[in-house]
């Protein structure tokens, strides 16, 4: 059975898919069997009348997998709420679909790299949100955060909430953390970890790159440097 971990983030676009997809490739070059799943996926592409999850496919290049049904059960069109984007298709998200899926990914691999949409608190189905899909797959998370101004206030908000319902809360990860840090950026970490009571798991560098599977191989190159990162891994799935 597959250690598995729920990528969540204090809102949408803080980097979860980046970081979900560095976290697959540190491990792939590990040796390890690596699975990627992104249960919901709100504003998918059409590509050869197929739907497609951007996310997922940026995972799977972490991974050096060939995504199968199971890694997407839901590709909706609209890039809004998924509960509104389903409900626009006249979808229901199903918990038990998405269980069931994972699950078989479980069987499959050594690991399970799950990113969720935006962030805990997004609204899937009638009154369930992400964190309670992240119960039901009996997951624990990693909150992917900013570093600029705003971040202790978010990062904290998803922590606290996370903890009160019952999740664990494996640690934070910084992304997009700058080469040089303002002030702001040097005291972000600590606030946040001192203050959440969660582990640091890293802070992730902000890099430049022509796409997105530039920007994960160079973040990998980098925390594939990195002492702390081996730490990171053992905290992350431990
Ligand atoms: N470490 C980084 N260095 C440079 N750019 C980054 C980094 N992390 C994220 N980005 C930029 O931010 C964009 C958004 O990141 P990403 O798609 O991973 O966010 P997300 O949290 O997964 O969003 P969503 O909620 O849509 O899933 C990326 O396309 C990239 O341009
Ligand atoms: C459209 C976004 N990219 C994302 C959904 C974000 C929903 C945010 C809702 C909210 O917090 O207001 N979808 C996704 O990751 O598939
Ligand atoms: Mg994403």
């Amino acid at each position: 059975m597959a250690k598995g971990i729920f990528i969540t983030g204090t809102d949408t676009g803080v980097g979860k898919s980046i970081a979900s997809a560095t976290i697959a490739l540190l491990l792939r070059r590990q040796g390890h069997k690596v699975g990627v799943m992104k249960p919901v996926t709100s504003g998918c592409l059409e590509r050869d009348g197929k739907r497609i999850s951007e996310d997922a496919e940026l995972m799977a290049f972490g991974a050096g997998i060939e995504l199968t049904p199971d890694c997407t059960p839901y590709l909706l069109m609209a890039p809004l709420a998924p509960s509104i984007s389903a409900e626009k298709e006249g979808v229901r998200i199903d918990f038990g679909v998405i269980k069931e899926a994972y699950q078989r990914l479980a069987a499959e691999f050594d690991y399970l790299i799950v990113e969720g949409a935006g962030g805990l608190m997004v609204p899937l189905a009638g009154g369930l949100l992400m964190s309670d899909l992240a119960q039901h797959l009996g997951l624990p998370i990693a909150v992917v955060a900013r570093p600029n101004l705003g971040t202790v206030n978010h990062t904290l908000l998803t922590t606290f909430s996370a903890r009160n319902l019952g999740l664990v809360v494996k640690g934070v990860i910084v992304n997009r953390y700058p080469e040089e840090p303002d002030e702001v950026s040097a005291y972000a970490p600590h606030l946040i970890s001192s203050l959440s009571g969660a582990l640091l798991l890293g802070t992730f560098p902000e890099v430049a790159g022509e796409d997105d599977r530039a920007r994960v191989s160079a973040v990998a190159d980098r925390l594939e440097r990195e002492p702390e990162t081996a730490i990171m891994l053992r905290e992350m799935f431990g």
